[in-house]
């Protein structure tokens, strides 16, 4: 764990207290979070929750998560919670990092799991697959102790640069509105109490207590895009592209997305009949504005094809339906087929035939 001590005397260990330092070192000086604001912010993030799982990496992010809904636990006031890391077998500091969390938690009285998540180290896509084993973990634990939400500690430096990554893309307004303060999955919550604050503010916190953090190579690391992105965060920032302006971007484009969501819900009891697994969307859906059309054939083809359809991907076939008269194609597990009429049918695809 990197501590709140000043810097070492000795070389070798600030070199190395550096460069794992490097990802709040030039965090600006913030306030800690008080006491009554952590409250108001579990509170509203947890309301009507009987038991949450903490999903807590030992980052500074997430300790501040543990240690300020650790003291809330303590008044009394909070619902049962509970603590998991999830070790993914890519780094040796892991188990003690691991360690680390369950002495924290074990000073609250809180139960801690150490979570399988192990990931292929080779694979090209470490970040998306470490996610994906994790939340897969931190969910089967929710459930085995019969929690109804797990909660983690993304912050608004994290919704910003979620933000900025969806603009690199091209996203539309439901990858711009970023992520969400409560999604649910499979059965259980998942909450994000800090997605307003600072990062700042959350080191701040750990800094007040004398409390140390650990730091993860991957969040420098320059083969990653995130990383790249967090390092450009400065440059962007003196050009008033602040965090806080990228949140509240995020935070109109998901007021946006709710209504265009609204849309779609009244468009799709209109032009859409559903029977025996096939869903026709009607040639009455050409009225339609262009974006709730290409939304509702997306959740047509989501809602058989059990997986959402990429942006790009979506527009490509609403232009094939527009250009040619009729005919069908295969996407994301369904199968589209139009004709002279205007009408889409979407059923379930084939499976694809395994190549010899
Ligand atoms: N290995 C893990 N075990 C448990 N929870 C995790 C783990 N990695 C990430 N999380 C949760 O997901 C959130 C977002 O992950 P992200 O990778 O952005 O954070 P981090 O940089 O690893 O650490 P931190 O947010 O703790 O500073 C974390 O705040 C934490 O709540």
């Amino acid at each position: 764990m990197n501590d709140a001590a000043p810097p070492s005397k000795d070389p070798k260990r600030r070199a190395s207290t550096a460069r794992r330092g490097v990802r709040t070192a030039d965090l600006p000086p913030a306030d800690p979070i008080g006491g009554v604001e952590s409250v108001k912010l579990f509170e509203r993030a947890f309301a009507g929750r009987k038991s949450a799982l903490l999903a807590v990496s030992g980052g500074a992010d997430s300790t501040a998560l543990l240690v300020l809904a650790g003291e809330w636990f303590q008044t009394g006031g909070a619902p049962k919670i509970a603590v998991a890391t999830v070790d993914h077998g890519l780094r040796e500091e892991a188990r003690a990092e691991a360690d680390a969390v369950e002495a924290l938690a074990g000073r609250f009285g809180l139960p801690f799991a150490r979570l399988d998540g192990r990931t292929a180290p080779r694979d090209t896509r470490i970040e998306e697959t470490a996610r994906v084993s994790r939340y897969g973990a931190l969910l089967a634990h929710a459930r085995s102790i019969g929690a109804d939400a797990v909660a983690t500690a993304h912050t608004l430096d994290d919704q910003a640069e979620t933000v900025l990554m969806r603009l690199s893309a091209g996203s539309g307004p439901m990858g711009l509105a970023a992520m969400r303060h409560a999604v649910r999955r499979d059965g259980i919550e998942l909450l994000r109490p800090f997605l307003v604050v600072p990062k700042a503010r959350l080191v701040a916190t750990l800094k007040a207590r004398n409390l140390g953090w650990a730091e993860d190579p991957m969040n420098v690391d320059p083969r990653f895009a995130r990383a790249r992105l967090r390092s450009a965060r400065g440059a962007l920032e003196r050009e008033g592209m602040t965090a806080e302006r990228l949140g509240v971007l995020a935070f109109r484009m998901a007021r946006v997305n709710a209504a265009i969501e609204a849309a779609i819900d009244q468009a799709a009891a209109l032009h859409v009949a559903r029977k025996n697994g096939v869903s026709v969307i009607g040639a009455s859906a050409a009225t339609l504005p262009d974006e709730i059309k290409l939304r509702l054939l997306g959740r047509v083809i989501a809602e058989i094809g059990g997986v959402r359809v990429k942006l790009e991907r979506l527009e490509r076939l609403a232009d094939h339906i527009v250009t040619k008269s009729s005919g069908a194609n295969t996407l994301a597990g369904a199968r589209i087929a139009w004709d002279s009429e205007g009408a889409i049918k979407v059923s379930s695809a084939p499976p694809r035939r395994e190549r010899r």
